[in-house]
């Protein structure tokens, strides 16, 4: 019989998004706290003579089934061919890594069903410089261009609301339109998670750089930061990625549920979701 592992692929949130420099080859250094939400695509895999791929779900429109599918860039990386089944329930070319996080639970499957070792970062770069941290779990530190990971041991459970206005922003475009290339890293010291108010304020004092060149390509992005920031209970609303999925971070699972409510009533048409971000 055919053996099956199924691989979840969460959505990446970047609680913060400093970009410190640009390399020679245009490629940007960053420093940015990664985390990750308990909502995010599915997969399945088996190993199969030739790799292909369906692609079912909520968010599968759009989304290409051809060898241009990171999905299928991943098992080619990984150098063995198999079937792969793949539920989109997260929005593409979104900010919280959609394809990148599917690339990295079929490299996590392939591992498993062949007992070979996910391939090295180097590697895992030429198919987004968001997949070595997506192959990691928790809270991560990622700087260079995404090859350096550092993870956090302390990260917490957190209820956060993630909302997107359904236009998607190109990440060249956004990085292309940012003014300042080289700005201040996050400081060497996190906080103390467990401890809301110091952990609340030591977010509000970062950044995501790129907010500001994604809300200028798609104006809309300002409205889900101000809907967010004008709820009951939301500690802090950032940008994630290049946008323009928004996160707002909660005190409590009520609040945001309200949050998603009333939100929900006065833009229909937006993708607005309850979840945890994993400790
Ligand atoms: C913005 C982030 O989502 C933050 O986590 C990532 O840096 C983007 O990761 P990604 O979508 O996997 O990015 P890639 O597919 O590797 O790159 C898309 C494009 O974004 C720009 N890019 C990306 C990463 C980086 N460190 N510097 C860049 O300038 C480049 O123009 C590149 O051609
Ligand atoms: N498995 C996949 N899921 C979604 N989009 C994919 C996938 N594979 C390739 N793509 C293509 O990649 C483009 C970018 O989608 P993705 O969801 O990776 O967004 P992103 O915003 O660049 O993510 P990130 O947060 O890493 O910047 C889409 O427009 C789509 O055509």
């Amino acid at each position: 019989m055919v053996r099956t592992v199924e691989a979840f692929a969460p959505a990446k949130i970047n609680l913060t998004l400093h970009v410190t420099g640009q390399r020679a080859d245009g490629y940007h250094l960053l420093d940015s706290l990664v985390v990750f939400a308990d909502i995010g695509d599915r997969l399945a895999v088996q190993r199969a003579p030739d790799t292909s791929l369906t692609v079912t779900g909520p968010l599968a429109e759009g989304v290409p089934s051809d060898e241009s599918n990171l999905v299928h860039k991943a098992a080619k990386t990984f150098g063995v061919s198999a079937h792969i089944a793949l539920e989109k329930h997260l929005p593409a070319a979104a900010g919280i890594g959609g394809g990148s996080s599917d690339a990295a639970a079929t490299l996590r499957a392939l591992a498993d069903l062949t007992g070979k070792p996910v391939p090295p970062v180097a590697d895992l770069l030429s198919l987004g410089a968001d997949v070595p941290v997506c192959v990691g779990h928790g809270w991560q530190r990622m700087s260079g261009i995404g090859e350096e990971i550092a993870p956090l041991a302390n990260g917490v459970r957190w209820p956060v609301l993630l909302i997107n206005p359904g236009v998607d922003v190109p990440t060249p475009t956004v990085f292309a339109a940012l003014q300042s290339k080289n700005n201040p890293p996050m400081p060497d010291e996190f906080p103390d998670w467990s401890d809301r108010s110091d952990a609340v304020s030591w977010l509000a004092a970062q950044r995501n750089d790129l907010e500001a060149p994604a809300i200028a390509a798609r104006p809309v992005i300002a409205e889900v930061l101000s809907a967010l920031r004008g709820c009951l209970g939301c500690e802090l609303a950032r940008m994630s990625g290049s946008g323009a999925t928004c996160f707002g971070l909660f005190e409590s699972v009520e609040s945001r549920d309200a949050a998603a409510e009333a939100i929900r009533t006065d833009y229909a048409d937006w993708w607005i979701e309850t979840s945890w971000i994993l400790s």
